[in-house]
């Protein structure tokens, strides 16, 4: 099995012991050293750092393996170590931040399933520095995956799509840190992890490596961000709020979409971002982006929450309401479809044709079966077109006029007519016509009254 030495500057850090092969002696072994510069390499008798992840500014990162574990878990050992020569005062207070900044998060790591849970924190003091130099180690959870600044290397630029879903995950991952009262100051491409299962995670909060670094110094975070990503304020050793987060995050997110470094994309003669034209996203994702990268904190998005509503697809405004539908008529169509007038008229119309058409029947084929059909269609004509409107208001005067005429100047047509008044057959047409008329206006208003009184009732 390979072991890996932590002490930092060691010349010839891998090791190896054929013996670790066998899971017993794994198990029971007290501890092994580095054969090139005698440092432990079984950490706390427990961990055994295998593999070296990558080496920061600020220490050092090794996948390990748990031997307390059934499974000998894998884990990740991130070493950290207090810069320069500390005086006893200095490494006391080196020690608090530590833990205290661990304890944080253990807290974040446990409560948020995409910030790697912390296993374990220790100091290791190195035997063999004169010095007795300390070595700070957190131990957390390894996350199967890829950094999105690896993604960059091996993909390419992100597309919009991609960006935007690693973005939210990350904001949202943020809005639980913040309202946690932290602050990450840390965040940049390669503190992004995509695990395997889509997930991203966020790693390697910056207040753990303030702890190596702010000894002596401990109101200030000078000295504890990422160049290119890290806000002014951060830069300048001022204080750090949400928005810092925020801006860096967007200055991730510059860098994946354009595949440039936020150096090369950052125009400090006029102190502003130039990536649009590089990347093709939409605008309403680059405005976003470019409010979380305003100079002053106060001009940015105060909140990872208030990034995310900006993100939002904003609502469609809802389709025009259609019209409503014309209600169906209630009554009879016969009532909605005749005015009262038209009904008074249409009556006496019907009424002073049948009895001109009674006389002209009559008068041609006397009081016979046939005579009172032909009448009945006739009639029945008359009032099919009247309600289909093929006859209506002056055509009812003068189909009127036009048959009082005929039937009362032609004799053939009105000899039934004389039996009033001899000699006036065209008068004796118009009487009888007329009173037939008013039988048929007293049979209509009849029936549209009961209609009327039907139709309320129902
Ligand atoms: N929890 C983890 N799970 C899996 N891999 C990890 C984890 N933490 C770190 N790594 C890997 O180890 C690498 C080194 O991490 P580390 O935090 O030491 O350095 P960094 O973030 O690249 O640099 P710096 O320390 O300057 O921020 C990361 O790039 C990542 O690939």
């Amino acid at each position: 099995m390979q072991l890996h030495c932590t002490r930092p500057g060691c010349a010839r850090p891998v090791n190896h012991f054929a013996d670790l092969d066998d899971p017993n002696i794994l198990k029971s072994v007290p501890q092994k050293f580095c054969m090139h510069c005698g440092m432990p390499l079984i950490l706390v008798g427990r961990y055994l750092p295998t593999k070296l992840l990558g080496q920061g500014g600020f220490g050092t990162a090794f996948l390990a393996r748990d031997r307390y574990t059934p499974g000998m878990r894998s884990c990740v050992v991130k070493q950290f170590q207090p810069s320069g020569n500390l005086k006893p005062a200095q490494l006391k207070v080196a020690q608090d931040l530590f833990e205290r900044e661990a304890e944080v998060l253990e807290q974040l790591g446990r409560e948020h399933p995409q910030i790697p849970d912390l296993f374990a924190f220790f100091e290791v003091t190195d035997p063999n520095s004169p010095k007795n130099a300390k070595f700070f180690y957190l131990v957390q959870e390894y996350i199967e995956g890829q950094t999105l600044e690896a993604e960059l290397v091996q993909n390419g630029r992100f597309s919009e799509s991609d960006m935007r879903n690693a973005l939210e995950q990350t904001l949202k991952i943020l809005e639980f840190v913040h309202e946690n009262g932290s602050i990450h100051r840390d965040i940049k491409p390669s503190n992004i992890m995509r695990h395997q299962n889509g997930r991203f995670y966020l790693l390697d909060f910056g207040a753990v490596k303030f702890v190596t670094k702010a000894v002596g110094n401990i109101q200030s975070s000078t000295g504890i961000y990422s160049a290119g990503f890290a806000p002014p304020e951060q830069i300048s050793g001022s204080q750090v709020f949400p928005a810092s987060d925020l801006y860096a995050l967007a200055a991730t997110c510059v860098m994946l979409l354009t595949g440039k470094s936020p150096q090369d994309l950052f125009d400090s003669y006029n102190n502003q971002w130039n990536w649009r034209k590089q990347a093709q996203v939409s605008s309403q994702f680059a405005d976003v982006l470019d409010r979380m990268l305003r100079h002053a904190p106060a001009e940015r998005f105060q909140s990872a929450t208030e990034v995310l509503a900006a993100l939002a697809p904003k609502p469609t405004p809802p389709p025009p309401t259609p019209p409503l539908p014309t209600p169906t008529p209630q009554r009879s169509p016969i009532i909605s479809r005749f005015s009262t007038l038209e009904w008074i008229g249409g009556s006496i119309f019907t009424g002073f044709e049948a009895g001109i058409l009674a006389i002209a029947m009559v008068s041609l084929l006397g009081t016979t079966l046939i005579s009172a059909t032909f009448w009945l269609m006739l009639v029945g004509i008359l009032l099919l077109a009247q309600y289909w409107r093929f006859i209506e208001k002056i055509d009812l005067v003068i189909l009127a006029g036009v048959s009082l005429l005929t039937v009362g100047f032609v004799r053939q047509l009105n000899e039934a007519g004389e039996f009033v008044r001899a000699g006036h057959p065209a008068l004796n047409v118009l009487i009888f016509a007329g009173l037939t008329a008013l039988v048929a206006l007293a049979i209509g208003l009849v029936f549209r009254l009961i209609f009327n009184l039907v139709s309320r009732l129902l």
